[in-house]
């Protein structure tokens, strides 16, 4: 059986001076290796998590709130432990840059962690590899474009070689092609290397990929479940403010017309596939 890496109870954290929590009493966990997605319309409290999950806030103390990364509770003690096992890619590439120069950017996560020389150079150059941007290692970043910005954030990231990956509406800044081969890069990533990954996203379509999908509404978690689990559920989905992918989309509007289409069709290729058997068998 797959270990939790992560385990979340009772979550629960309220801004400075707000009158409402950001989060409410969230609890849910993710195995080892997963690909978890959380979606929710604005302001429905996605980043507050990823930020509450590395440490960068700390939960409401009165609500018994817990969070546990690896088996390791999150608390002063074990914070930087933590951190060390977590690495977020913002959505703002602007905000992630230390480096004067690509090479060094990318370097930078991995100083002060016993890393060998050697080793070091091995991984930046095959983490610059991996984004496509090895012929930028002695650009200056701030003569990157938004897109190419954000792959030297996600190299830096690759490069550390973290546990858990937190994509915080990352490939957002990315042109389709870009986002589809940074996806699958870090698709790559995650099964070659066990990596988990939590990725934030408003792209309702990306996340049909997903192990799980854990939807958020003003706070507040509605469902977890599978991608199929998940877009079955119109009315939660509609009630959350969110979007179907474009075949879950399609079975609603031929549904109207008295076209059911099986739940094993659960994406375009799927759909496909079914529509030409129907055809064939015509
Ligand atoms: N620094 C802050 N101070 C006070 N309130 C905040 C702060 N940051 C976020 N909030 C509030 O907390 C709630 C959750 O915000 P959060 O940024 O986590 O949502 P989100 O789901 O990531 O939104 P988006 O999709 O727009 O990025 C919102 O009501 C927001 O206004």
């Amino acid at each position: 059986m797959q270990k939790k890496i992560i385990e979340v109870e009772n979550l629960t954290y309220t801004y400075k001076d707000a009158k409402q929590p950001a989060l409410e009493n969230i609890s849910f966990s993710v195995k080892e290796n997963e690909w978890v997605s959380i979606i929710g319309h604005n302001g429905s409290g996605k980043s507050t998590l990823s930020r509450l999950l590395n440490g960068l806030l700390r939960a409401d103390e009165e609500k018994n709130s817990k969070i546990t990364i690896d088996g390791l509770i999150l608390n002063s003690t074990n914070l930087w432990k933590i951190r060390d096992m977590i690495g977020i890619v913002f959505q703002n590439p602007e905000n992630q840059f230390v480096g004067t120069n690509v090479q060094d950017d990318v370097a930078f996560g991995l100083e002060n962690r016993n890393i060998s020389r050697t080793e070091m150079i091995k991984r930046v150059n095959s983490a610059l590899q991996a984004v496509g941007m090895q012929n930028y290692k002695n650009a200056e970043p701030q003569m990157l474009s938004g897109g190419q910005k954000q792959r030297v954030a996600i190299a830096g990231i690759i490069a550390i070689r973290p546990k858990i990956i937190i994509l915080d509406e990352s490939t957002s800044m990315l042109d389709p092609e870009g986002r589809t081969s940074i996806l699958s890069l870090i698709r790559d990533l995650q099964q070659k290397n066990d990596m988990t990954v939590l990725s934030i996203t408003h792209n309702i379509q990306e996340t049909l990929h997903s192990d799980q999908i854990l939807v958020l509404d003003s706070g507040k978690k509605v469902a977890q479940g599978t991608p199929q689990e998940i877009f079955s559920n119109i009315s939660m989905i509609e009630k959350a403010g969110l979007g179907l992918p474009f075949v879950y989309e399609l079975k609603k509007e031929l549904a109207v017309y008295g076209i059911k289409i099986p739940d094993s069709v659960s994406n375009e290729e799927k759909m496909v596939e079914y529509l030409c058997q129907l055809n064939s068998n015509m």
